[in-house]
């Protein structure tokens, strides 16, 4: 053992005395803070005298109660932080730093040692820093810079000065395991070890190890939207993350975790990536998934097709006439000409083409959807849409007031009198006593006039329909929408002849759908959009930043509209588009389309091309399966070639499965995906190789992820990763399609360590140009 280390090893002793000490002090001081708290709400009503015998006495209640709760909350917050810098505390126990930096500022003769952890510690005293938190400014030259001139940004300026030495360690259950001088050695050891271990269940932090590139991505602060373009692994999930938990350090006085948004790809996703925050000593940020928003916003007027559907039908469905039809009517909804089409559209409205609903009361129509167009068509063109919507609107509401009136003399007002019940009636007894003056004791004098109740009650009945009224619902917007597709010729004039061929045939296919209640999941955000442009855009302005994972899968309609939605949000997009498998994706061919969100003076674009997830052989592999796949760079670790099987049928491909699955958890692989190309696929697959034990068939519902052997449709192992990756069956006949490449190569770039391929018959071609370069160890048993 030399010098260095054992100095090391006593100098982390210490570290680890001042955070059991500070642990122990800590734990007694939430305990009495706790002990408070309990006691506040225990006796919260003690301290206040109610008293509301004068408006003073009313007044000082108020007073005593606003006190006494203010106390609470303050308790309840200095408990709160406490308590997590104490689980923060613990946390850093086992391990409380990984690097270190001797750094010489300019004008300073000695170096500063910076030791590096997830979190600051100080000394017993309360004067110096024994560790630094990860994102502290001056941190950021552990991730940014080799041995050399170095500088670092603080809120009072660029710090200049020298970088001697970059130290990482690696320490487990507080010992000492190992220290590299990376200045010394080459290659990054550590990152090697992390790389080289297997999954959890949960995705883990790289706030050791973050690259320089990733590092950008972390900290960057400037403009509306930062987009990130990373090939398969790059840590493209990772940074976003480990940026979360930096927004939240650098502005924890600004902004709280849930005023952070992470759109995620799906449930299960969601699951795998909850554990980051909380591992780094932070709460978690809001997750969801675009399909959720568009559940809670139309799962009551529509039956709403999933994202999971839409894709199952393109991938199962192929080769039908209906299925080209259909491919085609999503990537043109999904296009920003759609995007423009449907603005144009409302525009047009504003001279014809407004549909509305008949407006009913009690089951009758008391204004026809014809008596709404009449007046709003009718009225000054020379208004505004929203002013003229806004005009109906009133005019529909003096319309109530007169039907109101007609109504009190209806039967129906005295047969519901007689059937109030008796709490009703003292409810609405105490409502009018109180209208009319009387004091809370003296409404027991208070005589109702009958002509007073009638009114409530044709009041209370027409409530909702005011309520309904004020909203626009009277706007027929389904059937607005439907219009749209009624006239084939009415896109071609709005976007002058630049329509698919199959418009017409795209049409009837829409209105067939609509027809009976339902919404393909590609007409869900136009359907949105178009209902936002009329009855006005629902924004959420207390969200500050918006982080998109897996990019590639959302059109550039949906981010229009994601912009529209959280007008104060900074926007975060991550994305592959060689990973892009949605039937739209052929639109999104770059992120280019994005540079026009914000404008190019707000977005800052960043590459990543090193991969970190699968051994070198296994990168050059599926790099090879792309177009320009020559720009990904493996991190140099070492395995063996991906190995592809080609058999003669089923029967024989279940045999080998089986084999080289209980193989592979003979070397010990504790998670081993069949990666199938869909949910049909995958059925099969599962009922096929039931005889492994505990093997879990993953569906679009499925919210863990799993541990173990799963059988996976490709399009649900996005964005997650496994140690063995089996490809049930990459033949020509699976995968025969070039529309299908991008798809394969997602599910390939699910490997870390192994990829095994089998094919039924003739492989698919997108593996040609890696068997001509040996990329690939072939088998044939055919
Ligand atoms: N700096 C790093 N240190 C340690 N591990 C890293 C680092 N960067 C990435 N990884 C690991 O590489 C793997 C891939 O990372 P991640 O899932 O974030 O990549 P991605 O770009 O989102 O991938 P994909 O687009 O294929 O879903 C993960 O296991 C992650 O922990």
């Amino acid at each position: 053992m030399n010098l260095d280390f054992q100095h090391e090893q006593k100098r982390l002793n210490g570290v680890m005395n001042v955070i059991a000490d500070q642990i122990v002090q800590l734990e007694s001081e939430t305990l009495k803070l706790r002990n408070e708290v309990v006691n506040t709400r225990k006796h919260f009503w003690d301290e206040i005298k109610v008293n509301t015998d004068s408006f003073d006495d009313f007044l000082e209640t108020v007073i005593s109660l606003r006190q006494e709760a203010q106390a609470l909350s303050v308790g309840e917050s200095t408990h709160g932080h406490a308590a997590k810098r104490l689980a923060t505390l613990r946390r850093m126990k086992s391990v409380p730093y990984f690097g270190r930096i001797d750094f010489l500022e300019e004008g300073y003769s000695e170096p500063e040692q910076i030791y590096i952890g997830i979190s600051s510690l100080m000394d017993s005293n309360g004067e110096d820093f024994l560790i630094y938190d990860w994102r502290a400014p001056i941190s950021s030259v552990y991730y940014d810079y080799e041995p050399g001139p170095a500088q670092y940004m603080t809120p009072g300026g660029e710090v200049y000065g020298n970088l001697e030495k970059k130290w990482q360690y690696v320490i487990r259950e507080e010992k000492l395991v190992s220290m590299f001088d990376t200045s010394l050695t080459i290659g990054d050891d550590v990152l090697q070890q992390v790389l080289g271990k297997g999954t959890d269940k949960y995705m883990q932090s790289i706030v050791a190890t973050i690259q320089k590139e990733q590092n950008r991505i972390i900290r960057h602060d400037q403009g509306r939207l930062l987009i990130v373009h990373g090939a398969a692994g790059s840590g493209k999930t990772s940074a976003a993350l480990q940026r979360i938990a930096f927004l939240l350090y650098k502005y924890r006085d600004r902004i709280k975790a849930d005023q952070i948004i992470l759109f995620s790809p799906n449930a299960m996703f969601n699951s795998y990536v909850s554990n980051v925050l909380p591992e780094l000593g932070e709460e978690n940020m809001q997750q969801v998934t675009f399909q959720e928003y568009l559940d809670h916003r139309l799962s009551k007027d529509f039956q709403l097709e999933n994202p999971y559907d839409q894709l199952e039908y393109v991938l199962t469905a192929a080769n039908t006439s209906s299925h080209n039809i259909r491919v085609k009517g999503i990537q043109f909804k999904a296009s920003n000409q759609f995007f423009e089409a449907i603005k144009l559209y409302r525009e047009t409205l504003e001279k014809s083409g407004m549909l509305f609903k008949d407006v009913k009361f009690r089951g009758k129509i008391i204004i026809t959807a014809q008596q709404l167009s009449d007046t709003f068509y009718g009225g000054n063109t020379s208004l505004d849409f929203h002013s003229r919507l806004e005009k109906l609107k009133d005019w529909l509401m003096n319309q109530l007031k007169e039907i109101e009136k007609i109504e009190r003399f209806q039967p129906w007002v005295e047969e519901e009198i007689e059937l109030l019940s008796n709490e009703a009636y003292h409810k609405i007894h105490k409502y009018l006593a109180k209208k009319n003056g009387f004091e809370r004791e003296e409404q027991g004098i208070y005589e109702m006039d009958h002509k007073a109740l009638v009114r409530v009650i044709v009041g209370l009945k027409l409530k909702p329909l005011r309520k309904q009224i004020q909203a626009l619902d009277f706007i027929d917007l389904e059937g607005i929408y439907k219009q749209l597709f009624a006239d084939p010729l009415l896109m071609q004039q709005l976007l002058k002849g630049e329509v698919p061929e199959e418009w017409e045939a795209i049409c009837h296919a829409t209105r067939q759908m609509l027809e009976a209640g339902k919404l393909y999941y590609e007409d869900a955000t136009p359907f949105l959009l178009l209902q936002e442009l009329m009855q006005g855009f629902q924004t959420n302005r207390s969200i500050k930043h918006i982080l998109i994972d897996e990019a590639q899968d959302y059109s550039p309609f949906q981010f229009e509209f994601l912009k529209r939605l959280f007008p104060s949000a900074k926007m975060t997009v991550l994305g592959d588009f060689n990973q892009a498998i949605f039937a739209h994706a052929s639109e999104v061919v770059d992120f280019q389309v994005l540079n026009r969100l914000y404008g190019e003076e707000e977005t800052e674009v960043i590459n990543m091309t090193r991969s970190y997830r699968s051994t070198k052989p296994i990168i050059e592999f599926t790099r090879s399966l792309i177009a320009n796949g020559e720009s990904i760079i493996p991190f140099e670790r070492a395995g063996e070639l991906p190995v592809l099987t080609q058999v003669k049928n089923h029967t024989e491909l279940h045999r080998y499965i089986l084999s080289k699955v209980s193989e592979l958890q003979g070397e010990g692989y504790g998670s081993i995906a069949i990666i199938c190309k869909s949910a049909e696929e995958s059925k099969v697959a599962f009922e096929a190789l039931n005889s492994i034990n505990g093997m879990k068939l993953i569906k679009s519902g499925s919210a863990e992820y799993e541990q173990g052997v799963v059988v996976i449709p490709s399009y649900l192992a996005k964005g997650i990763e496994f140690e063995a990756v089996i490809i049930y069956d990459a033949s020509e006949h699976v995968y025969g399609d070039e529309s299908l490449r991008r798809i394969f190569y997602t599910a390939c770039t699910r490997a870390m360590h192994e990829l095994q391929l089998y094919s039924v018959g003739k492989p698919n071609f997108f593996i040609q140009k890696a068997l001509q370069e040996n990329l690939i160890h072939f088998e044939s048993n055919s």
